[in-house]
């Protein structure tokens, strides 16, 4: 993956720092708090993820730079400093030197990577290695070519708790980064279809075209005047290319071929099966993904807080911000909100397309209720990348992302859907009096933001898990039946890119440009991040 300086990524990029810049932060080491250097630039990768802070060590090193991954670092957003963590001065002198001369390729980001992991494991740390003794990767083994930062998240990850400001900027820098090169796209094709024949075309140079795959069974309302409220609102701004969902082809099949032709959006409408179909057709794709929901749970739309109606979430597809946001892998088919095993795989088996269209979100409520009562235990065996857990559990939850409403996933206090990370959360009552009040607990952990505290609830996160019961347990992804147990979840950070609302402060809640004597000065600068 080529690196790039972030100036020559995005020139501006200032602008969605807040106008301020981390470069020049000064450097300092976590563990003696002694000032050791400055952030010389910041190098990002093609999405424009940052990879690594260049420091200049001169302080501590004479005249030697050096490439430190975001993931060594802690940051005092408000003092200004930068932390450097897990790396003393001599080892800093056995890092490959960086300068702006060096032609940093994958082959060259290995190496570096190698160095950091000789350091953190204590090989020969104590020993400074010169820089062609950094070790070599024979061309035979160069996978790294196309390497995945997700696979090192120790050097590469900013968490929410040590870099939230900075991981906000990265996010703003991504997204209009992303808008930029979509409207050079759309200009491209307009310059193109006007070359390619004799006619001119008057095309609104904003027009942008779209794929909208619609479910016309989906949910309890009139299809047909969904149909024609989405068109109204879209179809002045979107060269909308309709498809219809049978029962013999659904929004899976559908979104795969979108993507072959080389969709540039893709919009989904219908109810949860749906969208979860159309989104894990474009996991990994770019391709941003819009979403108006139509459902009965709607599961899918406020788990990514997406309106669920249809006039605002044809605005939010209009307003054109993405998100990128995570996804994941079960049993290798993609997945986007949750996998659940036991008492939520019996619910949605109980809950029937006939009845939901009578009940509507009821007819999952009747089937939890008739679930409660069959409750029953069973051996579980949980394996992530760094434990093995075996207990007993009456349902497991495994999810990316969930409503509130997903009860069964509501263990920790909040789920990150670009965390990198899956939220696992086991429920183990004795009794139905006991589910009933571990569901409440699980639901007011979604709304307060407090972790669930019940002896019989658990949770925990993790990157990969496995999951086997005993006896096999029904498993439901996505809200459809998957089979049984045992389950294979693998997170896929970054893999989904959705077009979301505007956060709070990007979207116009302000306008003074114009006024007389206009003068704002910030009074809450953001703090550590
Ligand atoms: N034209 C169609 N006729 C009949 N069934 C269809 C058609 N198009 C899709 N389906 C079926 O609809 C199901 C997906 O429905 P979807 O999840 O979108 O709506 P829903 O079931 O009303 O929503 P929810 O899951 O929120 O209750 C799939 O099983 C798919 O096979």
């Amino acid at each position: 993956m080529p690196l790039k300086r972030i100036k020559d990524f995005a020139p501006n990029y200032i602008e969605s720092f807040d106008g301020k810049d981390f470069i020049g932060f000064n450097v300092y080491t976590k563990k003696t708090g002694k000032k050791v250097g400055y952030i010389k630039d910041i190098l990002v990768d093609e999405m424009g993820y940052f990879r690594y802070f260049v420091v200049d060590f001169g302080l501590w090193v004479f005249n030697k730079q050096v490439m430190l991954p975001v993931g060594y670092t802690r940051i005092d957003y408000e003092a200004r400093k930068v932390f450097v963590i897990g790396v003393d001065r001599k080892q800093v002198e056995s890092l490959p030197a960086y300068n702006e001369q060096i032609d940093v390729d994958s082959e060259y980001e290995e190496n570096l990577r190698e160095a950091y992991f000789n350091i953190t494991s204590g090989i020969d740390s104590a020993v400074p290695l010169l820089e062609n003794q950094v070790p070599q990767i024979k061309q035979a083994d160069a996978g790294y070519v196309n390497y995945d930062y997700a696979q090192a998240a120790e050097l590469y990850e900013l968490s929410d708790r040590h870099h939230r400001v900075i991981k906000e900027y990265q996010y703003r820098l991504i997204a209009k980064h992303q808008l930029v090169t979509e409207n050079e796209r759309v200009e491209q094709l307009i310059v193109a279809s006007s070359t390619s024949s004799n006619q001119v075309t008057y095309k609104n140079k904003l027009t942008r075209s779209a794929c909208l795959i619609f479910n016309p069974v989906a949910g309890q309302s009139d299809s047909k005047q969904d149909l024609v409220t989405i068109k109204s609102i879209l179809e002045p701004e979107f060269d909308l290319d309709i498809r219809m969902t049978t029962p013999n082809k659904d929004a899976d099949e559908i979104a795969k071929e979108a993507v072959e032709q080389g969709a540039q959006i893709i919009i989904a409408s219908g109810g949860d099966g749906t969208l979860s179909a159309a989104a894990e057709a474009v996991v990994g794709t770019r391709i941003p993904l819009g979403v108006i929901s139509r459902g009965t749970a709607n599961a899918f739309a406020t788990a990514l807080g997406i309106p669920v109606t249809i006039p605002a979430a044809c605005q939010t597809i209009l307003g054109g911000k993405t998100r990128i946001v995570d996804a994941a892998y079960c049993n290798g088919r993609p997945m986007v909100l949750l996998a659940g095993i036991g008492f939520e795989a019996e619910t949605v088996k109980r809950a029937h397309r006939d009845v939901k269209n009578r009940f509507g979100m009821l007819a999952y409520v009747l089937a939890g209720i008739h679930e409660l009562r069959n409750l029953e235990f069973f051996e579980t065996r949980i394996e992530t990348e760094d434990k093995v857990i075996s207990l007993n559990a009456a349902a497991i939850t495994v999810a990316n992302a969930a409503p509130p409403t997903s009860v069964l996933a509501q263990g920790p206090a909040a789920l990150l859907v670009d965390d990198g990370l899956l939220d696992v959360t086991i429920v183990a009552p004795t009794n139905t009096i006991s589910a009933i009040a571990a569901a409440y607990n699980l639901l007011q952990s979604a709304y307060s933001g407090e972790v669930a505290n019940r002896p019989d609830t658990g949770f925990l996160r993790a990157r990969s898990i496995k999951i086997s019961t005993n006896p096999a347990q029904r498993v439901v992804v996505d809200g459809e039946l998957m089979g049984k147990t045992p389950i294979d979840v693998e997170c896929v950070p970054g893999g989904l890119t959705i077009i979301v609302p505007s956060l709070p402060g990007e979207c116009t809640q302000e306008k003074l440009d114009g006024l007389p004597n206009l003068r704002v000065e910030p009074k809450n600068p953001p703090t550590v991040g």
